[in-house]
């Protein structure tokens, strides 16, 4: 609920999402191979890794736009193609231009949100204007309703799509590459409207070349490389990410000798029999 509930959604640590052994082809190329994610409530997980690693395929494999050619993925314990209650997931896809010529209200876009969970032409009901007033005010945009979203800023822009989300009101949303592209007072915003959604017990997971404003907000990072899951454990700082390290399978050390946090935190083996010597080159 976008209210100001501070119970998590979730009474026990059951996944929200499991991704089991799962390979994605597309164009009869292999894209995700054998890939395995698992995300508890209330995490915050960041998806990294270089261009063209696999990371919008990951998501969009969890949330059903790419087709499995091998495994499985559970979204509340239940069998993807099984899930109902689609309405629990929220989904901000990468480089959205909502103001693409559709002479769209900032209002329309964010209530557009709420579809999902309206039976059909019924009018908006008062929890329905709550919602979409409530996902409004956390991006910072209620003075803005009217406007047309073509007349924003491509990081407002961004914050009409994350309001559109919220106001859906999931329980485990996926964001890829929220902030790029958009300026540092924007990608704040983004964060404050992050935290507060974190802090009402949403699971998010977080697709990012680098987290900037982001970062405090991140429980878990996992870096893809070529497909695969090259590093699944602590936090890594984005020039972590992006230096040589992940230009092998990694083996993360942290630096004070502390216990990578939080859950189960993997780092891909080569030992893992699933790798072959030439698999993660
Ligand atoms: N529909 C498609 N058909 C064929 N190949 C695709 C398709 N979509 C993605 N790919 C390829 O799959 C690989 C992984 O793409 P993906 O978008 O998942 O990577 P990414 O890590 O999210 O990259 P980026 O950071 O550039 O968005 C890339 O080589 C991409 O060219």
């Amino acid at each position: 609920m976008i209210t100001p509930d501070p119970a998590p959604t979730h009474v026990d640590d059951s996944p929200v999402v499991e991704v089991r052994d799962a390979s994605v082809s597309l164009g009869g190329r292999p894209i995700l191979r054998r890939v395995d994610l698992t995300v508890h409530p209330g995490e915050f997980v960041a998806l990294m890794g270089a261009n063209g690693s696999g990371k919008s395929t990951v998501v969009r494999t969890i949330t059903g736009l790419a087709p499995l050619t091998g495994g499985e993925v559970r979204l509340f314990g239940t069998p993807l193609d099984r899930l109902h209650d689609r309405h629990r997931l929220g989904f901000v896809p990468q480089r959205v231009g909502v103001g693409g010529g559709v002479p769209a209200s900032v209002w329309e876009v964010v209530a557009s949100g709420r579809l999902t969970r309206r039976r059909w032409l019924r009018p908006f009901n008062a929890a329905d204007r709550a919602a979409i007033r409530s996902a409004l005010e956390v991006v910072g945009l209620s003075h803005r309703v009217r406007d047309g979203v073509a007349t924003l800023s491509g990081g407002q822009q961004q914050r009409v799509m994350i309001a559109r989300a919220l106001a859906s009101e999931p329980e485990l949303l996926f964001l890829d590459e929220p902030t790029a592209g958009v300026d540092l007072p924007n990608q704040v915003a983004l964060a404050d409207a992050l935290r507060l959604l974190k802090e009402r017990g949403a699971t998010i997971v977080l697709v990012a070349h680098e987290l900037g404003p982001l970062a405090p907000l991140v429980d878990r990072a996992v870096v893809m490389r070529d497909g695969r899951v090259a590093y699944d454990g602590a936090p890594l700082a984005d020039h972590e990410v992006h230096g040589p390290l992940f230009g092998e399978i990694h083996t993360h050390h942290h630096p004070e000798g502390e216990p990578a946090k939080p859950h189960r935190p993997q780092v891909a083996s080569p030992l893992d029999p699933r790798e072959t010597p030439e698999a993660g080159r």
